[in-house]
């Protein structure tokens, strides 16, 4: 990293150190019980997500018609992808009914989504049928859109076809540190340069309304290429409770998004990223989940070439169940860095 740089920091802008866990403390069934426990100790049920009170409570203007405002908003300045499709998430689960629940999504950003005016969200009720519902939605800015996202929801249809690969086994994330505990860690770090130093306060100060818990963060000092693949724990910010599972998918959405598109980034420490931006996303939904409970998040990048870069993701619930599976890919326009990224 070159002084001057933000530092790179695992969870915040993707990178995240190579995630293989061999070794692991428990089975995911142990953590049952004791999740739910302390799923109550540890909310304060008044500290409810502002993903739920505020970024995924949108306004509505007239029939299919929605308007969003932001939270966080990346360094980039341009809007964060998992907010606008978490939002147009919700405008599209406005007209299903309620025992439809969302299986899948397929978005394209098609234009920077602009901090400075609120979204709006344009629904197409493209089709009711038995089993599927589908919606397309338009999320707008300044009369063009930022977003298509097309959503289907299904009604629960039990079958005997059932399989899912097995989840990693990792240490639980009460025995790893938050993202924000790891930056005071490189906080006091005595050989920290001044803007480095600078760098890693304003991420600090960042209202990412996410909490993550990397499973290998990355060495203070690492200079070698790893493998594309991270792990790490990760919840909304507050307390959402049981809910309705529609609004934990649109939750999942916005942080399906965060911190994945760096993946494809951790085998070139040599190179910074000069633009990087996801092109499109697309999400498949496969059984119940909390999403203000500690998820795994596997991401792995199978391949990058031509300017982009591809990623695929799985949401593990702790238990050990597969909550949802990710795929992206993004544009990744980078340029040579004479000191290599010192994290
Ligand atoms: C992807 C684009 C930019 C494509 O539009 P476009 O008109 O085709 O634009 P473009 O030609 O690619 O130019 C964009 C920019 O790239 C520059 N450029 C073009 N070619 C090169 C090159 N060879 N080398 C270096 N730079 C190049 C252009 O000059 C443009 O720069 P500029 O915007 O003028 O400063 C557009 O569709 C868009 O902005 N879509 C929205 C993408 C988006 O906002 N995604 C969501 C946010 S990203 C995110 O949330 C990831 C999460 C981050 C995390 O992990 O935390």
């Amino acid at each position: 990293m070159a002084e001057g740089e933000p530092p790179a920091v695992p969870g915040v802008n993707g990178s995240i150190h190579i995630c293989d866990f061999p070794g692991g403390t428990e089975s995911p069934e142990s953590h049952e019980e004791e999740s739910s426990q302390s799923s109550a100790a540890q909310y304060n049920q008044d500290l409810k997500s502002v993903l739920v009170t505020s970024v995924l409570n949108l306004e509505e203007l007239d029939v299919d018609l929605y308007r969003g405002t932001h939270h966080w908003v990346p360094r980039s300045q341009r809007l964060f992808g998992g907010q606008i499709i978490g939002q147009a998430l919700v405008a599209a689960a406005k007209s299903v009914s309620d025992n439809h629940y969302a299986h899948s999504l397929h978005c394209y950003f098609v234009r920077a989504g602009d901090p400075k005016v609120p979204v709006l969200y344009q629904v197409d009720r493209t089709r009711d049928g038995r089993s599927f519902t589908v919606r397309s939605v338009k999320a707008i800015q300044h009369g063009q859109p930022i977003l298509i996202c097309q959503a289907s929801f299904h009604m629960l249809q039990p079958s005997p076809l059932q399989h899912q690969f097995t989840m990693p086994v990792v240490p639980p994330p009460e025995d790893l540190l938050t993202v924000e505990e790891l930056i005071r860690l490189y906080l006091s770090k005595p050989d920290l340069g001044e803007k480095s130093r600078q760098g890693l306060n304003k991420l600090l100060a960042n209202e990412v309304p996410i909490e993550m818990k990397p499973v290998q963060p990355p060495h203070f000092y690492r200079l070698a290429a790893v493998e594309p693949r991270t792990l790490f724990w990760v919840r909304a910010r507050g307390y959402i409770g049981e809910g309705n599972m529609k609004l934990h998918c649109c939750v999942a959405a916005y942080v399906s998004d965060f911190a994945f598109l760096g993946t494809a980034l951790l085998p070139y420490p040599n190179y910074k990223a000069q633009f990087a931006a996801s092109l499109d996303h697309a999400m498949w939904f496969h059984s119940t989940f909390r999403s203000d409970e500690w998820m795994l998040y596997e991401c792995e990048s199978p391949w990058a070439g031509g300017s982009r870069g591809l990623v695929q993701g799985r949401l593990w619930r702790r238990d050990g169940v597969l909550a949802a599976s990710c795929s992206q890919e993004g544009v990744l326009r980078v340029k040579a860095v004479t000191e290599p990224s010192k994290l």
